[in-house]
């Protein structure tokens, strides 16, 4: 293991136009970008040679293992896996999201991305690429929601009793006359 990812430059002519076509093995698409395939992604999964996933981005986290806050532990259980689910769980800072970046290698290649994942990336109501937060921020809407039909329900009880009080006054003064 730890061999290295046969890396196959597409020419601008004969490559492809977009992730969803380009080949793994670390090709790069249109862009630069290169795609992994899980597959390729699996075949990191040493101490010396490691990668993870996370929201669809692969890392080369090999000279962050030592580093980690969280020990290197955590991260050699999530070696050449997709680690989304644990890195969400404990609710990573600002900061550790924003280290990522120096461990990017690519993106995993569109047909290995999970359904939930990608539907996250494109919700206009997700601003970070958490699947926790996702969650957090659906599950509050619907509480809005519902303190919005409970106040509008209220309103519409008052306004019913008004009503009532109206017709009561109303038909009084009708029999009266
Ligand atoms: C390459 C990806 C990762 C980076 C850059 C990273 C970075 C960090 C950083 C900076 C912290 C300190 C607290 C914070 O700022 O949030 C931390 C804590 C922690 N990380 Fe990670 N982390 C990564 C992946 C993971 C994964 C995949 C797991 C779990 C499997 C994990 C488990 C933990 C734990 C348990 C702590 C808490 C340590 C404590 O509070 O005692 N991390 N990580």
């Amino acid at each position: 293991m730890g061999e290295e990812v046969t890396e196959k430059p597409v020419s601008a002519d004969s490559g492809p136009t977009d992730c969803s076509k380009a080949e793994v093995n670390g090709e790069k698409a249109d862009g630069g970008v290169k795609y992994y395939s899980l597959e390729d992604v699996k075949e990191h999964n040493l101490s010396n040679d490691t990668w993870l996933i996370i929201h669809d981005k692969v890392y080369d986290i090999t000279s962050f293992l030592e580093e980690h806050p969280g020990g290197e532990e955590v991260l050699l259980e999530q070696a050449g896996a997709d680690a989304t689910e644990s890195f969400e769980d404990v609710g990573h800072s600002k900061d550790a999201r924003e280290m990522l970046e120096s461990y990017y290698v690519g993106e995993l290649h569109m047909s290995d991305r999970k359904q939930e994942t990608t539907k996250q990336f494109m919700d206009p109501m997700v601003d970070t690429c958490s699947g926790g937060s996702y969650r957090r921020r659906h599950v509050s809407l619907l509480f809005l929601r519902t303190q919005v039909l409970l106040r509008d329900f209220t309103l519409l009880q008052a306004h019913l009793g008004a009503l009532e009080m109206f017709d009561q006054t109303f038909c009084k003064l009708n029999t009266h006359s």
